[in-house]
């Protein structure tokens, strides 16, 4: 059985455990490259050639056929320049060594320098089409392989994206693009220097079949020492990926504008400074570590290098002397040796780095397979046109759990085996238990309860980012798990609690309420309006042109409760039928607050839904129906009237609030010290 190799595992830093909490580095994915890498010698990495040849040039014909043909037309084409070349070489030399009179040996030379000159200006107009053909192809490469990336990416369900598995095949293949483009160099360094290889030890071969094993044996150790340095390097990469990026955390965070502020009050410069030194120290000693051992190699290769070297052209010499060779026929050898020697070290050189960019390109390959099974499904049964409630019926649900803990070798999880199938839930508690309620459409819905108490959760299983794990979810009679999700969304409008604040202009930050729709400056004005957001946006330097991205030149930066009015203004733009407001006021001051609810009311009058989350119970007191949540269960239900008469869990928390504002200061007046004497 092959002896499997220790993976190095790097001295955790001090800075790691303190600023992480442990080791940085990925316990899944890389791993698996990691033993298929270890496994391949060189034998095995010549079998997989052909295959990583063909994805290079299934992605190079995908991002531009004309280009790729031009490419592969153009190299193998040098190839056969050089198979030529060498022959005029051979029979110039053969001309020139043989005969009595120079000026007679130059002229019946002539013919075959002639050759030889053009071939080498066809040549060079090959090499130069074939540069140019893949300068085009490379970067376009990367935009498609990029492009499918993003597309699968934005296409798959909020379970997939939150799945720690998930997430981490998304950060690994990221790097797939980039190595896909880099791939058509490497292939076409494989194309070139086999067909170079060919020739020169077909030409060899012509010559004396024993200079063959000598060409191999020249190459060898380079090989070894390519071969053995690219593992190195692969093997680091994953294992310091994580510690890099933490660096590079660190580093940003001294830069960016959001952590300045507490950098500054706080005086956290220094401390992040020195634990960014300490693990950038870290990671270099790894680099330290990684070219000692190459230059181990290199030296020991270079040795067997010259040896081998030494050996070919004593063998030459031998046949020389011994006679069994004629001089020109030895000079041809000597060239084709060189030619022959290069070709085979690019050929090595080539395939190993063609290998290690495959790894990263199947990575890519796996996201798009396991992309495309989670996926958000397309069809499904439509939707009734005027429903007149949604009803949960037993909803349960709880988040996907973090199947890995972070401690060093722990085990990765089936692949395939996601946590949406009900294959890791968390043990705790549900985040929605057996819960059972009416939204009546048309009306203001009000979900109150304490913090972590699910009512976040509800509303995102209503606006179809989740589906319940036991029970249903029915607008009048159709469960929305059989419904076509592109449709139930069309009829929700959300502001959620942490809704996004796009860095573009305000313009589009409302307008991307309803981006597939071409933008109109009434329904923006409408919006705007309704939201309560005509002054913010009339403050504005630029109106609704102004960027609202700080860290861009001429960018703008609102304050909480303006950037909120947008976020309602976005919700309005969308023209939703159910308009789902998680926290809308929770940024606001008292006068915006009540301004925001009036207009919530109003909508609500005109016949939209409106789902209201807040923990301002004195702004439930308009809402037509009130649900209590508990720890993920449903506790009372009713009108605001109904549940303070009720006295349960909605009244105290009702008489909680409004005891803050009736109290009376009770506590001692604080004594103010005197000033000191100066
Ligand atoms: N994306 C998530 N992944 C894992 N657990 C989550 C996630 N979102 C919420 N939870 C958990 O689910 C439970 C319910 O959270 P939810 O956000 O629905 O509460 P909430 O009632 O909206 O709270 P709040 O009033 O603080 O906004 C909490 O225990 C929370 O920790």
């Amino acid at each position: 059985m092959r002896k499997r190799r220790e993976v190095v595992q790097p001295a955790v830093s001090e800075s790691e455990r303190l600023l992480f909490g442990g080791p940085l580095r990925y316990d899944m994915g890389w791993n698996k490259h990691a033993d298929a890498f270890l496994e391949l010698g060189f034998r095995a990495m010549m079998t997989r050639l052909p295959g990583m040849l063909a994805s290079s040039l299934r992605l190079a014909r995908q991002a531009d056929a004309r280009a790729a043909r031009v490419v592969m037309a153009a190299e193998v084409g040098r190839g056969v320049t050089q198979a030529v070349s060498l022959l005029a070489v051979n029979s110039a030399l053969g001309k020139l060594l043989t005969g009595p009179d120079i000026g007679q040996r130059l002229h019946s030379a002539a013919p075959a320098l002639v050759v030889l000159a053009c071939v080498m200006l066809l040549a060079a107009l090959l090499r130069a089409a074939s540069t140019y053909a893949t300068g085009r192809l490379e970067p376009k490469v990367e935009r498609v392989a990029t492009e499918l990336y993003l597309e699968r990416a934005a296409n798959v369900e909020l379970a997939a994206i939150e799945d720690h598995a998930f997430h981490k095949l998304l950060d690994t293949a990221q790097y797939g693009a980039r190595s896909a483009r880099h791939m058509i160099g490497h292939g076409t360094r494989v194309i070139n220097s086999m067909i170079s290889l060919v020739t020169a030890a077909g030409v060899l071969t012509v010559l004396h079949p024993g200079l063959l094993p000598l060409l191999v044996t020249m190459t060898l150790p380079s090989a070894w020492s390519a071969l053995t340095n690219a593992r190195r390097r692969y093997e680091s990469f994953h294992t310091w990926v994580q510690h890099a990026r933490a660096g590079q955390l660190i580093g940003n965070l001294l830069t960016e504008p959001a952590a300045a502020p507490e950098i500054r009050v706080h005086g956290m410069g220094p401390f992040l400074l020195r634990h960014f030194r300490s693990m950038s120290e870290t990671a270099e000693a790894e680099q330290a570590r990684l070219s000692r051992l190459a230059a181990r190699t290199g030296l020991i290769a270079a040795g067997w290098t010259g040896l081998a070297t030494l050996a070919t052209y004593a063998t030459l010499g031998a046949l020389l002397l011994a006679g069994a060779m004629a001089l020109s026929v030895a000079g041809t050898a000597v060239i084709a040796v060189r030619t022959g020697a290069a070709s085979l070290d690019t050929l090595v050189l080539a395939v190993n780095e063609l290998h290690e960019e495959a790894l990263f390109v199947g990575d890519l390959q796996r996201l798009y397979v396991e992309a495309a099974e989670r996926a958000i499904p397309v069809g499904g049964e439509p939707l009734p046109e005027h429903p007149e409630e949604i009803r949960f019926e037993n909803v349960t649900f709880s988040y996907p759990r973090d199947p890995q803990p972070r401690t060093p070798g722990a085990q990765p999880r089936t692949p395939g085996a996601h946590p949406q199938d009900g294959g890791e839930r968390s043990t705790s508690r549900p985040a929605l238990d057996d819960v059972t309620l009416t939204l009546p459409l048309g009306r203001i819905i009000a979900l109150v309860g304490e913090n972590g108490s699910g009512k976040t959760t509800l509303v995102k299983l209503l606006a179809g980012l989740y589906t319940p794990d036991r029970g249903r979810i029915l607008w009048d009679g159709v469960d929305a798990a059989c419904a076509d999700r592109r449709l139930l969304a069309e009829r929700v409008a959300m502001v959620a609690q942490d809704f996004k604040r796009w860095p573009f202009t305000a313009r589009v930050n409302v307008a991307v309420g309803r981006s597939s729709a071409a933008i109109t400056e009434e329904r923006l004005a409408a919006s705007v309006a309704e939201a309560g957001a005509a002054d913010v946006v009339a403050d504005l330097p630029r109106g609704l042109d102004t960027l609202l991205a700080r860290n861009f030149s001429g960018g703008h930066e609102l304050s909480g409760g303006q950037w909120q009015r947008l976020g309602i203004a976005r919700a309005a733009y969308r023209r939703g039928s159910i308009l789902i407001v998680d926290e809308p006021t929770a940024a606001l001051d008292a006068r915006a607050e009540l301004e925001v609810f009036e207009k919530i009311r109003a909508l609500a009058g005109s016949g939209q839904t409106v789902v209201l989350i807040t923990h301002r119970l004195a702004s439930v007191r308009h809402a037509d129906l009130v649900h209590v949540l508990e720890h993920g269960r449903l506790v009372e239900s009713g009108t605001p009237e109904q549940l303070l008469a009720r006295g349960g869990v909605y009244a105290e928390l009702y008489t909680l609030q409004a005891e803050q504002f009736t109290a009376k200061a009770t506590a001692a007046p604080r004594k103010v010290p005197s000033p000191k004497p100066a």
